[in-house]
């Protein structure tokens, strides 16, 4: 089949950003395409938050403030949207009363997503999504590396008894040999703990930490050598939770840390992955209604665009 010319988005310089329907980067459909290299696909889904709720409406928040993203990325020296289809295949909806029935749910529209050699990046949603998000990407590519943004480390057990929350995906996802032990990172971790015990039980899992400290004393090109070097060839899978940012600039989420992690850090070091061998990737835990003036949704919109252009410069993985 001869390769097509990717349909891009609506033209800026012709109708103005501020009209129209928000898809993300104002980019076509995924039913408008015969088919797509990389979709942006949402997850309004919620139910799996411990604190302050309100992610569901992440998905529609990150695609309003997607609207001013341009097609070019001068740090990536990519056109990502002209280089292969990068489509908004709309929202997963999920039960919002039953987490065990929508993880289900989820693992399955990933996977028929993704069978054609689609590649993902999610925007949810809660960070309980990333479990069915990883056993779909897993079940195509084998364990895979993990990188972690996010303030906290999620290998908690269980929250009130339940295994299936925001706080213990990447548990579940090392119990089911989802992940590639030699290979997995959280970036950007901080605050106050339950114990001591959280930080062993999560080394024991394999993980390692470099957190929003590190990152500031290290400097974001040592953080990237290290991560890379730790990641190598590896399916790699990518899973930012907004609040690794500080809630100077990330104030919508759901359980704010201080002390976190610039924009600028974040953007940079995800840069420095250009050569790693990216599958997928999510942005999770935008909750619009604590945002102010869009500082987290413009955010967000950044790390799904970066996030977009690796998959796109990664393009024959
Ligand atoms: N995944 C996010 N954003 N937060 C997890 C925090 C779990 C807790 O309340 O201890
Ligand atoms: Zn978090
Ligand atoms: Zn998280």
């Amino acid at each position: 089949m001869p390769e097509q010319t990717p349909i891009g988005p609506v033209d800026s310089s012709r109708v103005p950003r501020f009209a129209g329907f928000a898809t993300f980067a104002r980019l076509p459909r995924l039913d408008q395409v015969e088919r797509a290299d990389v979709a942006v696909v949402g997850v309004p889904f919620d139910a799996g938050v411990s604190y302050r709720p309100g992610a569901r409406f992440g998905p529609s928040a990150l695609r309003e403030a997607s609207r001013l993203l341009r097609p070019y990325h001068p740090e990536l020296d990519v056109s990502p949207f002209a280089e292969t289809q990068v489509v908004d295949a709309g929202d997963i909806a999920l039960n919002p009363f039953n987490i065990g029935e929508a993880i289900e749910t989820l693992q399955d529209e990933a996977e028929a997503l993704t069978a054609g050699g689609t590649r993902l990046v999610t925007v949810g949603g809660d960070h309980t999504i990333a479990l069915p998000l990883l056993r779909a990407a897993a079940k195509k590519h084998g364990p895979v590396a993990l990188l972690h943004f996010d303030a906290h480390l999620d290998t908690w057990d269980t929250y009130f008894g339940e295994p299936y929350t925001h706080g213990t995906p990447f548990r579940r996802a090392s119990e089911e040999g989802l992940l590639d032990t030699e290979a997995l990172s959280h970036v950007g971790t901080r605050g106050p703990l339950y114990g001591k015990r959280d930080l062993e039980e999560d080394r024991r899992l394999g993980f390692g930490i470099v957190t929003s400290g590190d990152v500031m004393r290290r400097g974001v090109a040592e953080t990237v050598d290290a991560l890379r070097q730790r990641i190598g060839g590896r399916p790699l899978y990518i899973s930012v939770d907004i609040d690794v940012l500080d809630p100077a600039h990330a104030p919508g989420t759901g359980t704010p840390e201080a002390g976190g992690m610039t924009s600028r850090e974040l953007l940079e070091i995800l840069r420095g992955l250009r050569d790693c061998n990216l599958i997928g990737a999510d942005v999770v835990e935008l909750a619009p209604a604590y945002d102010h003036a869009e500082i987290t949704a413009i955010a967000a919109s950044h790390v799904a665009y970066d996030l977009v252009s690796l998959l796109s410069l990664g393009k024959g993985a």
